[in-house]
């Protein structure tokens, strides 16, 4: 398959793979600041670029929109992501955003929203290198202006800006596979309202299954089972990060996380991210935590639900408490918040827990990308340790 742009660009080829004497890391060197274009790229004529200021209620909600009505559908186009406007502030406000990196196209006649593309600093280590980069996200091209090669654009346009702040390398995903993944995650899903997802054909009836019993299988406990469970609060942000850092160290891609990232990632918003810490009722001390993030999804063409609410599991340490308790935990608390599904990836060590917990494995894949850093040999999803929204 040809990739017209992306063999342009500098990330690992499909023809190199296998070629063992190419070394892990950066792919290009960084350039003078003066060799980067200081001009955005040139937009068809009807076009223009513009920075969607996320603060502002109005382009806020300018963005929202196109999102929900043109981003991410699966396959059977059964469910559309419809990320909140709290969540888009969230995930594009992290420590040390550039308001320059989220990045809009507007028709010029009529102003209105037809593109977007944005980035967000992050530390990222690759094995033991610490590097920084932008993590990209929500690139959406309004489905009436696609296959007119805008995607390309936008790309060239968000690495240019990043580039104007010394940043050199690139994280993310997608569902689709372009040169080159460096790992492959797989979406696991449990159920948590078993007859709403059989009302929308996600879910069928198995066989020799009734319906009640069928509600029988995936039903919970009303209440969490782990001593000293409660929600996540400022004052637990230094154990948190203690914890999450000695957690993560043992994987080979992952977020670089210090307290303040920590505080904005982590901390509760609700709608948009539940954390929970386990205090040891005899040592007051946070031994374990689990955190997920609420994305809802459109419901398409169903006559009897219109939206989905979907947890997706996000970072979660079990020091003390046995991880499968805490994440059966987890899916108490999603239930009692009225979830509809608890959604994982089999990232870190999540396929310890999946099939107990009665997770089903997903038809979805989500790639894994670096862009100007060569990983040496792909890794194995249990090897990854970084979730993007
Ligand atoms: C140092 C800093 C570096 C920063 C930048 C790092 C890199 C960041 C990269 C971005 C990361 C985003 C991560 C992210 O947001 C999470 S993945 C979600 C992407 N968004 C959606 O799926 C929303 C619905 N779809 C659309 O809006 C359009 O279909 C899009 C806009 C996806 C493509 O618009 P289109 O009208 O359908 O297509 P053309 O304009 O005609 O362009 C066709 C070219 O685009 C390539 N393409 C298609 N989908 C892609 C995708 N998801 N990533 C990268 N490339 C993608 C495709 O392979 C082809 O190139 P090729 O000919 O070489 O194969
Ligand atoms: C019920 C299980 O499926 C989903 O939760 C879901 C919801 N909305 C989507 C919107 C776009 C979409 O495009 C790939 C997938 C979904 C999915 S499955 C993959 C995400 C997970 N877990």
């Amino acid at each position: 398959m040809r990739h017209r742009f992306w063999e342009t660009q500098p990330v690992g080829q499909f023809k190199d793979a296998g070629d063992i004497s190419l070394s892990e890391g950066p792919i290009e060197p960084p350039a003078p600041l003066s060799a980067v274009k200081p001009e955005p790229y040139n937009l068809p004529a009807l076009y223009e670029w513009t920075t969607c200021d996320m603060d502002d209620e109005q382009t806020c909600a300018e963005v929202y929109s196109l999102l929900t009505n043109n981003y991410v559908e699966d396959d059977e186009n059964m469910f559309r992501f419809n990320y909140s406007k709290e969540f888009l502030r969230w995930a594009l406000r992290p420590p040390g955003y550039f308001k320059s990196w989220h990045i809009g196209v507007r028709v010029k006649a009529s102003k209105k929203l037809v593109a977007f593309i944005t980035g967000v600093p992050a530390r990222i280590r690759v094995r033991n290198e610490v590097v920084r980069m932008a993590e990209v996200n929500f690139l959406c091209v309004h489905k009436k202006l696609r296959s007119k090669r805008l995607a390309p654009v936008m790309i060239k346009e968000v690495t240019r800006r990043v580039h104007l702040e010394n940043i050199w390398q690139a994280a993310y995903t997608a569902g689709v596979v372009l040169p080159t993944p460096f790992t492959t995650c797989r979406y696991w899903h449990r159920s948590l309202n078993p007859k709403k997802l059989i009302d929308v054909g996600f879910s069928r009836l198995g066989a020799r299954m009734t319906m009640s019993r069928t509600i029988r299988l995936y039903k919970l406990p009303g209440s969490t089972a782990t001593p000293g469970l409660r929600k996540m609060e400022l004052r637990d942000v230094p154990a948190v990060t203690r914890l999450l850092r000695e957690y993560l160290s043992q994987y080979v891609v992952v977020p670089d996380l210090d307290e303040n990232d920590v505080e904005h990632w982590l901390l509760p918003l609700e709608n948009v991210v539940e954390s929970y810490v386990v205090e040891s009722p005899e040592t007051h001390e946070v031994t374990d935590f689990f955190s997920f993030y609420s994305l809802p999804s459109s419901i398409l063409n169903n006559q009897n639900h219109s939206v989905l609410k979907a947890a997706y599991s996000y970072y979660n340490v079990a020091k003390k408490t046995p991880l499968l308790q805490l994440m059966n935990d987890a899916l108490i608390v999603a239930k009692q918040k009225d979830y509809d599904v608890f959604n994982a990836l089999d990232a870190m060590h999540n396929e310890t827990f999946l099939k107990e917990l009665k997770f089903g494995p997903g038809d979805g894949q989500l790639h894994y990308y670096l862009y100007n850093y060569r990983v040496r040999n792909a890794l194995r999803p249990s090897e990854l340790g970084l979730v993007l929204l």
